[in-house]
């Protein structure tokens, strides 16, 4: 390490303040390019200009402050330190849990800055390595919680582990010159800097290409798949059925919509689609598929299931909506096809071409399940038949 002592202090702060600077900036173009989401990225920012601040304070303060002002700049480093490292480990918090309490982190983050500034050099020199240790711990426990689903959280635990390691060192190591542990410091701070950020962004952009993944298969409303996240997934599931077993699909449609939306209003309407993802998932399995087919139109995928199996489904979804207290009342009609069927043999078209001629069926009684071909097909007839709108 004979090098790193002969390194010129001075260019290694000129680094250091190039690299905090530069990271900063990177950060900044990323929130202002996230519109909406920028959320998420504003915690980590503001540690990371505390970061910075830390670094600028006793070169500006040299700078600018007149001499005869005697002010010692570099007692504030320290306190901006711990302080932009605690809104950093928040910011990870962000990323994986979401919106969070700014008023605890700023309180915890004062508390912190003004204890650091209150022991610095006056008790005992290892209190602020010490507090340093424990806002490190935080970073290692939130960097290994996003590190579950991005690489780029790895990097940061990583990253964080180095920043402990020396500050351990600086701890239970005597010995050292001022000048050493500076050098050291500064040298820590760049790698930090420069790995902490590309570690944060990288989880940043893999957060938002998921959830844009995700929204892109998933109807807003109610939270089923839509049918461009349902069709894919039918498809494998009927080249599964055509190996080992059967599959049927269920087309719904919810009766009378229309004079809902336009006698109770629309978000009533919404209401009645939402009730029905509801109410239809709790009477399906883990493996079963539900999506919005459009509109009111809602389809039903049962891997492994008959026809009579599939009809029993409906009818029990049937059965749970009529039994649902909350207003307003509301039913709908199904029509089934399996995959197996001669009609069909396994293809996706004939599959779905039957359900929904089955469904056109049973929106003639509305209420009813219909689940073979025929004049009067209907399995099911509804009490409620009627034509009169649901209330
Ligand atoms: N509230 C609400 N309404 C919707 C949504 N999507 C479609 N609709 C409405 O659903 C209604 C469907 O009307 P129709 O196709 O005539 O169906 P219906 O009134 O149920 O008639 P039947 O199917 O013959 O019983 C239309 O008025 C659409 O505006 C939605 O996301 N929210």
């Amino acid at each position: 390490m004979e090098w790193f002592n002969h390194l010129d202090p001075d260019a290694l702060l000129a680094f250091n303040l190039i690299l905090g600077i530069s990271m900063s900036v990177i950060l900044v173009v990323t929130r202002l390019g996230l519109g909406n989401a920028a959320g998420r990225v504003d915690v980590w920012l503001v540690g990371s200009f505390l970061l910075l601040a830390a670094r600028l304070a006793v070169p500006l303060g040299q700078l600018l402050l007149p001499v005869a002002w005697e002010v010692d700049t570099s007692e504030i480093v320290f306190p901006l330190v711990l302080a932009g490292l605690y809104w950093q480990a928040e910011g990870m918090r962000v990323l994986h849990r979401g919106p969070t309490r700014l008023r605890r982190i700023v309180i915890v983050s004062l508390t912190l800055a003004v204890v650091a500034g209150l022991v610095q050099s006056r008790i005992d020199e290892r209190v602020l390595p010490a507090l340093l240790c424990a806002v490190n711990l935080l970073l290692i426990r939130n960097a290994v919680l996003l590190g579950r689903h991005f690489w780029g959280g790895r990097l940061l635990a990583v990253a964080a582990s180095i920043l402990l390691t020396f500050n351990v060192l600086m701890v239970t190591a005597a010995g050292h010159s001022p000048e050493e542990i500076g050098r050291r410091a500064l040298l820590l701070e760049m790698v930090w800097a420069l790995f902490s950020t590309a570690g944060f962004l990288q989880c940043l952009y893999q957060d938002i290409r998921d959830r844009l993944a995700a929204a892109a298969v998933t109807d807003a409303l109610t939270g089923a798949m839509n049918r461009t996240g349902l069709m894919p997934m039918l498809r494998r599931d009927i080249e599964l059925a055509r190996r080992d077993g059967d599959l049927s699909v269920v087309l719904c449609d919810l009766d009378h919509f229309k004079s809902i939306n336009d006698t109770l209003g629309h978000p009533t309407g919404d209401k009645v689609l939402q009730r029905f993802v509801a109410k239809a998932k709790g009477c399906l399995r883990a493996s079963d598929l539900l999506g919005r087919w459009g509109g009111e139109e809602f389809l039903v995928v049962l891997p492994k299931s008959t026809l009579a199996e599939a009809v029993s489904v409906a009818e029990r979804v049937q059965q749970t909506i009529a039994e649902c207290e909350a207003a307003p009342k509301f039913t709908f009609s199904a029509g089934i096809a399996c995959a197996s069927e001669a009609r069909v043999r396994y293809n996706l078209e004939e599959l779905l071409a039957v359900a929904d001629e089955r469904l056109y069926v049973a929106k003639r009684t509305r209420n009813t399940v219909v689940s073979t071909d025929g004049p009067a097909s209907s399995q099911r007839e509804s009490e409620q038949r009627s034509d009169e709108p649901a209330s």
